[in-house]
């Protein structure tokens, strides 16, 4: 169990993460889901006890990870995959990871075996590693102490398909046996195939968070018309909340029979007009998306 409570950073001016909470639960798997420079990696990081918060905080199994006695038997980390001593080979990496931990040496065979890296790509230093065999060694080393948690940023760049199955798989499993698992992503496809729970983030701030199937049943109604101003207007007037979305088209509160039988009134032809289901999680999250592509060509 990982608890995020009223947890700000502040970088100078800049607000990296504004009141976040979140929980993240035993036998799960949520997902972690925002755009480039959300605040994934911040939050992840200070659930690591690697950035200190400003304000609020997180715990790990019920105490801040720094307190935890041996963090790596309770513990898997995935931050930065690109991390590793690039000197060393992926079985030294493996092996020195072992004896600080104090887990059995022989688990190394069958970590690499787990993660699918051969007994010639254990031998060769990590500098000659691709991401994806980066990322699997990242895996391997976070399992290592056996943990009961698996704090994971963006653990599928650079694993090609059969890869990002093997692993979808391999937490499935892990979640299932009672773990915890918080992966993060900036690809809403990645996280609605393997999470129990998403939390989107965006800015900073949560943006929304429950069961994939609550989000991706989702509500409202997706609409496009000749004319989105005027509809706009008009669903407004009825005290309907409605929302631009960044692919064109208008998301509506209310459902699509009656979004109808308004339009017609307002005298509003439509063009497209249907209930919000897994399109409304992701129409909300290319608005987010776009926002930051704005704001990073705005800069
Ligand atoms: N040490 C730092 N100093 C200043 N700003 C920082 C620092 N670390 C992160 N930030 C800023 O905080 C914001 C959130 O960054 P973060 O890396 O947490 O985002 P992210 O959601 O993980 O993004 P990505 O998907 O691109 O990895 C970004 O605007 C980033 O530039």
């Amino acid at each position: 169990m990982i608890t995020v409570d009223h947890l700000t950073k502040r970088y100078g001016s800049f607000t990296a993460l504004d009141d976040v909470s979140f929980e993240a639960r035993a036998g799960r798997v949520t997902g972690f889901l925002g755009p480039n420079g959300a605040g994934k990696t911040t939050a992840m990081r200070v659930v690591a006890g690697l950035t200190p918060a400003s304000a609020g905080r997180a715990t790990v199994l019920g105490r801040p990870y720094a307190t935890l006695p041996n963090p790596g038997r309770h513990v898997g980390l995935l931050l930065d995959a690109s991390a590793q001593h690039a000197g060393r080979t992926g079985r030294e990496v493996l092996t020195l990871g072992a004896i600080l931990t104090g887990v059995d040496r022989r688990r190394v065979d069958d970590l690499l075996d787990l993660v699918g890296l051969t007994e010639k790509e254990a031998g060769r230093r990590v500098r000659n590693y691709s991401l994806g065999m980066r990322q699997r060694l990242g895996i391997a080393h976070a399992l290592l102490g056996d943990p009961e948690v698996l704090v994971l940023d963006e653990p599928a760049n650079g694993l090609d398909p059969a890869g990002i199955r093997w692993m979808r798989g391999l937490l499935r499993g892990f979640a299932e046996r009672g773990g915890t698992v918080l992966l993060s992503s900036h690809l809403l496809g990645e996280i609605e195939r393997v999470a129990d729970d998403i939390i989107v983030i965006g800015h900073g701030r949560i943006v929304a968070s429950g069961t994939t199937g609550e989000l991706l049943s989702g509500s409202g109604t997706v609409v496009r018309s000749g004319d989105d101003t005027a509809l706009a207007a008009a669903l407004t007037a009825r005290s309907v909340a409605v929302t631009p979305t960044a692919t064109g088209g208008l998301l509506v509160e209310a459902e699509p029979a009656e979004v109808g039988r308004w339009a017609l009134a307002a005298g509003v032809a439509l063009l497209e007009l249907r209930s919000g289901d897994e399109r409304g999680l992701e129409e909300m999250f290319l608005d987010l998306t776009a926002a930051s592509a704005r704001e990073e060509v705005a800069a």
